[in-house]
């Protein structure tokens, strides 16, 4: 009841449509009352011997046409609207539940599988269509049968009508613990329909290590495991549905029975008439009908609800990088950047960095080195707010980066990761994502910077070749020339460069080298990197170790202290 009231109010936008398919499902579901009565009319007319029989037929007929008229007007009318508001709420909710997702930091996809997110998106959304196009409406038609019927049934015999009432309360309690018992069993089922999105999605991406390490047999058991459990899960639900319908049939049936037995009474002692109990008859399926339909609609209800519960779970999930509700722009900064007791952990009680200070002037290009997993990427990853410390305070330019917008803090910083991403679409338009209205001039000459013109312009339609998913039809040094393009175009005062050139030859590094320390002169950099030779001229060299800086100064000075750098740099030149 909840869920369906949630989505109600959230269709707000779509009311118009839905009281349109409300007044078509009120006419089609009382146009629908006719059909008994007509027949109750026709019987009394028949035994009542009428004269004029064969014209009140005709008159009833005529009646009996409109109703039906009515009835699949109504219907269809009811159908497209409902639908309409449906499919355009589903189509909200995707969008919303994709704009929360952009919101959200890399913690929340450290923690859930990209699969199971994206099923929520493509299947767990759409359940909003049959809530709304078939639950809230079949249950207007359920309530408007039943208490019309009931109207109706009160209306020909008083003493039938209360005596089909006893077997409700029975039909009503087994629909109720069928729904208690049901709702568990289809959030289990959602759960796992989201495990098996996530299973596939995961291998899919790595699929060259499956084959690598020929564990496609392993993989497909461990994808055919969670389909049986998902068939399970469903088996359950299903079994208890359908031990739950016969009895709810039964119970009904015994309805029926009664009113034939005191219905046979009553035209006995002339309490009621055989028209009576033709109209009766003919009423009761109709009566009983939504009390056993109820169990369906409450099946139909859980399950969709079990969906979108995952949806609206991803909605109210608190986004721990917030943007302040009176974040400030932040303009083109001249490229300070300070760390002010910095301590940074992704998990409670395992801090990858503790208490850390550090200020970079403008202009300066500072290295971060340090053995692997020590925590480079983690410190830069903090500057553009990918994660927030758990203590201590960044700033750029005097600023607290938790006190601006993030798209103004991000669009001061330009990125090349470690993992280059490309999209599926041309090179031109991979390079032209690090900045938005940039001209082809522009373009071309962050290509020609980042060394990668001349192999685009090799390629079969050059600037306008479609590399694949990922880049794929690319090699990994090209994908990483397209993606230092990419951040040289975006012409930020922060460049943070994280392993930029480790998949280039060393003539291509050289080269890009060059590069990139002609458009990091008037800018703020920070590289990370493993081969020591590539951040020799860098201003300041900073040696991570432990939680914290364990060394700090320019290369010759680092060597001439004797220390870790030193270490490091004998073992790669040796
Ligand atoms: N998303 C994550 N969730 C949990 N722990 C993480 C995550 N990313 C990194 N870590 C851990 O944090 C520590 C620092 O990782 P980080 O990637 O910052 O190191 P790094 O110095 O950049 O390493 P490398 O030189 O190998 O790239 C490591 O122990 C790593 O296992």
């Amino acid at each position: 009841m909840k869920t369906a009231w949630r989505v109600l109010i959230g269709a707000k936008k779509y009311w118009m449509q839905l009281g349109i398919g409300f007044a078509g499902v009120v006419v089609a579901t009382i146009a629908g009352f006719y059909l008994p009565w007509a027949l109750r009319t026709l019987t009394q007319l028949a035994t009542e011997g009428s004269t004029r029989f064969a014209a009140e037929a005709l008159t009833i007929g005529l009646l009996l046409l409109g109703a039906t008229l009515l009835q699949a007007i109504g219907t269809s009318l009811a159908g497209y609207m409902n639908h309409y508001a449906a499919l355009h709420y589903v189509a909200d909710l995707r969008t919303r539940l994709y704009g929360k997702y952009q919101q959200m930091s890399l913690r929340y996809f450290n923690r859930n599988r990209t699969g199971d997110l994206t099923g929520r998106v493509v299947n767990d959304a759409m359940e909003a269509e049959v809530f709304i196009a078939h639950v809230i409406p079949d249950f207007v038609i359920h309530v408007l049968t039943f208490a019309g019927v009931g109207i109706l049934l009160l209306a020909i015999n008083v003493k039938l009508a209360l005596i089909c009432l006893i077997t409700v309360p029975l039909l009503l309690a087994i629909t109720a613990w069928q729904s208690k018992r049901m709702s568990p069993l289809w959030s289990e089922n959602s759960k796992v329909r989201g495990e098996i999105a996530g299973k596939v999605q995961e291998n899919l991406s790595g699929i060259k290590e499956i084959q690598i390490f020929n564990r496609q047999e392993e993989e497909q058991g461990n994808v055919n495991r969670l389909a049986l459990k998902h068939t399970k899960t469903y088996l359950r639900a299903s079994l208890f549905n359908e031990t739950s319908a016969p009895l709810l049939t039964f119970v009904t049936a015994l309805g029926t029975v009664l009113v034939v037995i005191v219905g046979g009474r009553l035209i006995a002692t002339g309490e009621a008439n055989i028209a009576d109990i033709v109209g009766f008859v003919a009423y009761l399926g109709m009566f009983y009908h939504p009390v056993k339909s109820f169990s369906h609609l409450v099946e139909l209800a859980g399950r969709a609800e079990a969906g979108l519960k995952r949806v609206f779970d991803v909605l109210k999930e608190e986004e721990d990088v917030q943007e302040k509700r009176h974040a400030v722009t932040l303009p083109r900064v001249k490229g300070r950047v300070s760390f002010q007791n910095v301590t940074f952990a992704y998990q409670d009680g395992i801090p990858v960095l503790e208490q850390l200070n550090l200020s970079i002037e403008p202009g300066q290009t500072v290295a971060l080195v340090g053995t692997t997993g020590v925590g480079k990427t983690s410190l830069a990853s903090l500057i553009n707010r990918f994660y927030d410390p758990q203590a201590g305070s960044i700033q750029v330019d005097g600023i607290d980066i938790r006190d601006v917008t993030l798209a103004s803090l991000r669009d001061n910083i330009s990125m090349v990761l470690q993992d280059t991403f490309l999209f599926d679409g041309t090179v031109y338009d991979n390079i032209a994502y690090g900045w938005k209205g940039a001209t082809q001039e522009e373009i071309v000459s962050a290509a020609q910077a980042a060394k990668a013109h001349d192999f685009i312009t090799h390629m079969e339609q050059g600037y306008d070749t479609v590399i694949g998913e990922r880049g794929v039809r690319l090699s990994g040094g090209q994908k990483q020339r397209l993606s230092i393009a990419r951040a040289i175009l975006r012409n930020a005062p922060i460049l943070i460069l994280d392993e930029a050139t480790s998949a280039l030859d060393t003539k291509t590094e050289q080269d890009i080298q060059a590069a990139l320390e002609e458009i990091s002169k008037d800018r703020t950099t920070l590289v990370i990197a493993h081969r020591l030779s590539t951040i020799r001229h860098a201003d300041r060299i900073i040696v991570l170790e432990g939680t914290g800086i364990a060394e700090m100064g320019t290369h010759e000075e680092l060597l001439g202290r004797c220390g870790i750098y030193a270490r490091l740099y004998a073992t790669q030149v040796s």
